[in-house]
């Protein structure tokens, strides 16, 4: 038979096998409908029985609606492609492997779940240590239809005479393909050195490392769905939770879960962390640099033991006829003493009211001295104690305090100048306070760790606490947890792009992970932090005594062409080993245009750029600029509104990628922050088709 004919019968055999797993998913479906109203069924007889029977009743609907909601969320994930690859072994038997799990009604596997251990030679099998299979085959599905298959011949000799190879390579092809706004899922075409993080075990913390491109992200999601699937007891109710560096990043990344059938992963960018809170909005680089960085603990710590903004300056109460009074150094004085026990202040009333009472009693033991008289100080403290005038003052000289008023008292520069003795310069205090003061923009990025820092030096008022509640799982919503506010137990948390995490960052997620294991995605050479030692002394602190380190290097880039990884990899020679650059597999004979503007023709410029490079890809277009010019770039694009095309700061083009991208300026990327020239490496490698630099300086570019 000709290529094309072997090609369709194949695409026929795979069609008739994906329709029998349709058929049978729509029957799992139905079962699973008349398990829940079965379910609800139950609850509703209950009003008639005997209490202890009615709660055993609720249990089990409560149980069995539970189960029916998971089991069709599972089957209602919006799977891209339900089947994706087929194993022949040597024994003439095939498995076919999938998105998830499916059995005949006698019980026989019709799809092997990715995850299982029987699916694993799909990824670990190579023509050197073929793990007895023959043929592997990669099925590539729109929907419920067979569009392609791909295969690989393991081992040649052992080919049977019947069976019939198609194809030229799935991994090639599906890197080739055009991107859309959202990242895909990798299960069909996962590599081998992808392949062993993804399986590593689950405790301790596995490091993963390696160049942009080369697949980080994904297998760090991949790892997740992974470890649910396998651990589900020990993981999945405490939860996963995943750090993004950016919302626009974590929207990028959302669908992959899902689209593998895995809800309950919670994915948080940097400024979303602390609950309540979605900050968008980086801070210039030097005020970025002092806000991450262990010197702000220290400055909070000082700021929230200062005498509170509007507390009354000297304390007046009678007590049996004679004025006891406290000035102000007195006060301050029982203030200090307060603090100096330690507690966070929002639980240390008690303990004021109580040292407040005493400076009273021997002010008082004081005057009866002078007067040859005696008082009873257990009385005087009870009296005083239970006096309204006593609480009224307490309550604004110890007040409850908030994380944002604290950063709001440090807009005044006597107070943050107090705060920041030794710690900060002059300058920095000018520039600190100065940004406190002004609220009118919201909180920055680097903010959010901040306020989570103060909320727990802060402490919980004693009645909030009391509210807290523990975990609800609330069968309606298909078994996905209600988790309390400030939830702090999860067993797993991957923390992507970490090279970027400031200190003060590294100590907000550090407290989300108290009981975790760890997934850790970065790469040295991207980062923007300037003082790493310090991140990586947070860090460790984050990961708390866990001893099992685990560290794995991925060494290709499946984003980039190699034409542009070449022109990117130009930019950071001087600040990257040469094997901390991955390599670049894929080849498409187009190089990347890098084109001299005048300063005043790059909004034309731009604009002529874009527009070709619409032309020239299917899918996004991504124009990257410097952060402060982000607003002025959007207003050149005005008028080419459409989906595909993004204008993207430097900093929060981390991560993401585009089949096309315009830069416009390399150098304002590379002043506009400490660690530059890793930040242009960044935006340089973004695309996966073609990329265009417009340049007014060709300084950028280190001479060959
Ligand atoms: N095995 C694979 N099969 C198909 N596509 C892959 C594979 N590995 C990676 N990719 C694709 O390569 C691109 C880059 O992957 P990813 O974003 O995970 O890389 P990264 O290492 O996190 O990059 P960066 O450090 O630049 O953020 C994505 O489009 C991803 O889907």
């Amino acid at each position: 038979m000709s290529e094309p004919r072997v090609r369709r019968a194949e695409i026929a055999i795979e069609q008739a096998h994906v329709d029998t797993v349709y058929t049978r998913l729509a029957e799992l479906r139905a079962q699973a409908e008349a398990m829940r109203t079965k379910g609800y069924e139950i609850g509703h007889g209950a009003g008639r029985e005997a209490i202890f029977e009615q709660a055993s009743m609720l249990f089990e609907r409560d149980m069995m609606v539970y189960h029916a909601n998971q089991t069709l969320q599972t089957l209602d994930a919006e799977y891209e492609g339900l089947v994706f690859g087929r194993l022949d072994h040597l024994d003439n038997d095939h498995i076919y492997v999938g998105r998830l799990g499916i059995r005949d009604a006698e019980f026989d596997n019709l799809v092997t779940d990715w995850r299982a251990p029987a699916a694993a030679a799909f990824y670990q099998a190579t023509a050197e240590e073929p793990m007895d299979v023959v043929r592997r085959r990669v099925i590539r599905c729109s929907g419920q239809n067979v569009l392609d298959v791909d295969d690989d011949v393991l081992i040649a000799d052992a080919v049977p005479e019947n069976m019939q190879i198609v194809g030229e390579g799935a991994l090639m092809a599906a890197l080739g393909r055009s991107r859309g706004e959202k990242m895909r899922d990798i299960v069909a075409t996962i590599q081998k050195e992808q392949d062993e993080v993804i399986r590593a075990p689950w405790r301790g913390v596995t490091e993963i490392t390696g160049g942009p491109g080369t697949g980080k992200t994904a297998v760090a999601l991949h790892r997740a769905a992974y470890l649910l699937y396998r651990h589900r007891r020990q993981l999945g109710g405490a939860g996963v939770l995943v750090i993004g560096p950016s919302g626009v990043f974590t929207s990028y990344i959302s669908r992959v879960l899902p689209s593998m059938g895995e809800t309950n992963v919670e994915l948080r960018a940097l400024g979303e962390v602390l609950d309540g809170l979605e900050a968008t909005r980086q801070d210039p680089a030097p005020l970025a640099a002092i806000k991450g960085s262990l010197r702000m603990r220290k400055i909070l710590l000082r700021a929230l033991r200062d005498t509170p903004e509007d507390a009354p300056e000297d304390m007046k109460i009678v007590y049996r006829g004679e004025v006891l009074r406290l000035n102000a150094r007195e006060l301050d004085k029982v203030r200090r003493k307060v603090h100096t026990a330690g507690g966070p202040p929002n639980r240390s009333r008690i303990r004021a009211a109580e040292l407040l009472l005493d400076a009273l009693a021997a002010k008082a033991e004081q005057h009866a001295k002078d007067d040859g008289r005696q008082i009873d100080k257990a009385e005087l403290i009870t009296e005083l104690g239970e006096r309204i005038e006593f609480h009224r003052f307490l309550v604004v000289w110890w007040p409850i305090l908030y994380p944002a008023q604290i950063l709001r008292w440090l807009g005044t520069e006597k107070r943050l100048a107090s705060a920041a003795k030794g710690l900060l310069n002059r300058n920095e205090i000018s520039m600190l306070a100065a940004d406190f003061a002004d609220r009118s923009r919201g909180w920055t990025i680097a903010d959010v760790a901040l306020l989570d820092e103060l909320r727990v030096l802060i402490g919980t008022p004693p009645k909030s606490r009391r509210a807290r509640q523990s975990i609800e799982v609330n069968p309606e919503r298909g078994g996905a947890p209600t988790r309390p506010e400030h939830y702090d137990e999860y067993s797993h948390v991957v923390v992507d792009e970490s090279q970027d995490l400031s200190p003060m960052q590294w100590r907000m997620v550090g407290r989300r992970g108290k009981y975790a294991s760890w997934t850790v995605v970065g790469d040295p050479v991207q980062s923007s932090w300037p003082d790493p030692a310090e991140a990586a002394m947070a860090r460790d602190q984050a990961f708390g005594l866990k001893t099992t380190r685990r560290r794995f290097t991925l060494r290709t880039n499946y984003r980039n062409s190699a034409e542009i990884f070449d022109l990117a990899a130009k930019v950071v020679a001087g600040h990257a080993e040469a094997d901390e650059l991955p390599r670049a597999v894929r080849q498409t004979g187009i190089t990347p245009e890098v084109r001299p503007v005048e300063a005043s023709g790059l909004e034309a410029a731009t604009q002529a750029a874009v527009k070709e490079l619409m032309g020239a890809v299917e899918g996004t277009v991504g124009v990257i600029t410097a952060m402060d010019r982000v607003p002025e770039v959007e207003g050149w694009l005005e008028g080419l509104s459409d989906e595909r095309l993004k204008v993207v700061g430097s900093l929060d083009s981390k991560g993401l990628e585009y089949d096309a991208v315009v830069l416009v300026e390399p150098n304002d990327l590379i002043t506009e922050s400490t660690t530059g020239r890793r930040v242009l490496y960044v935006a340089l490698t973004r695309a996966t088709q073609q990329l265009t630099v417009l340049a007014s300086n060709p300084d950028w570019i280190p001479a060959a």
